[in-house]
């Protein structure tokens, strides 16, 4: 399939997505979005694929929802055609999606990164929700996952007064799993995908479907969702593959069965 402004590539097992609008900081638009969830759904069914990246410039993973795309919309437009629902495509993708983020992750760029399973940042990542310096409000998830990454206090400071937050602070703060110098980025979030990707993937959905029931459900729901989910385990191949493996000393060869 031939994509506007996104690149598509895959390296061994791991899916890679590169956001493509440089002249506009990879600022996020309805074809970015449809053809982001596109690819997505490509590397869902692709058996060969068990994880994916998705990454931007060194200067931006991306600037925001497109500015002037939004500018001169109506009400009546905005609500009607559900502005944004199409990212909710990426919530449907159970195969570990890594956000890669060098330079600008702002307003719709962050809460893109925050809809992926865990973000690598490189030193000069920059993470911020603006957008009440437009005179809006985040409208993909901000304020919610923001919150729920850094706290109440943190997510106030930077949705109310529209400051960026440093991959250093992100970092402390929760909000990226790991901060890698730049030149390095792309290699560490491949590698940590590799390495997801030869494991046994029921098992990684699994993990990553428990997590994000922590999000979801109350303490004593998703205790009991983790239990049933690693009791189903032992009906799995892999299960008896990856303990006969450690028991063996080898390496395990896992099926995905
Ligand atoms: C999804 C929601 C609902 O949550 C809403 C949003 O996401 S709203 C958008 C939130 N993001 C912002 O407010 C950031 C806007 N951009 C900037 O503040 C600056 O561009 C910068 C600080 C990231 C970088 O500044 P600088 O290096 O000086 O580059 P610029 O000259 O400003 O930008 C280069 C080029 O990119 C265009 N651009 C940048 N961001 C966007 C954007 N979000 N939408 C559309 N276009 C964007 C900018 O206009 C420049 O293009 P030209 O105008 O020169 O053609």
């Amino acid at each position: 399939m031939a994509y506007e402004t996104i690149l598509v590539e895959t390296r061994g097992k791991v899916g890679i997505i590169t956001l493509n609008r440089p002249q506009a900081l990879n600022a996020l638009n309805t074809t970015v979005m449809a053809e982001v969830v596109a690819a997505l759904q490509g590397y869902e069914a692709n058996d060969a694929v068990g994880a994916i990246v998705i990454t931007g410039s060194e200067k931006a993973f991306a600037a925001g929802a497109d500015i002037k795309e939004m500018q001169s919309k109506t009400y009546a437009e905005v609500f009607a055609g559900d502005l944004f629902a199409e990212w909710d495509g990426l919530l449907r993708i159970r195969k570990p999606v890594i956000a890669a983020v060098a330079g600008y992750a702002l307003g719709g760029g962050c809460e893109l990164a925050m809809m992926c399973d865990f973000i690598i940042a490189g030193e000069n990542a920059k993470f911020g929700q603006p957008e009440i310096t437009l005179g809006v409000m985040p409208g993909m998830g901000g304020s919610q996952r923001l919150t729920r990454f850094v706290g109440k206090s943190k997510a106030m400071d930077m949705c109310l007064t529209g400051r960026m937050m440093d991959a250093a602070e992100a970092e402390r703060s929760g909000l990226v799993s790991r901060v890698v110098p730049v030149a390095d980025l792309l290699s560490e979030a491949i590698g940590a995908a590799e390495k997801i990707a030869n494991l046994s993937m029921p098992a990684v959905m699994m993990n990553k479907e428990a997590v994000n029931r922590a999000y979801e459900t109350t303490l004593a729901e998703g205790l009991r969702f983790e239990r049933r989910l690693f009791h189903s385990m032992f009906a799995l191949d892999d299960q008896k593959e990856g303990m006969s493996a450690f028991v063996e000393k080898r390496k395990a060869n896992f099926t995905n069965r």
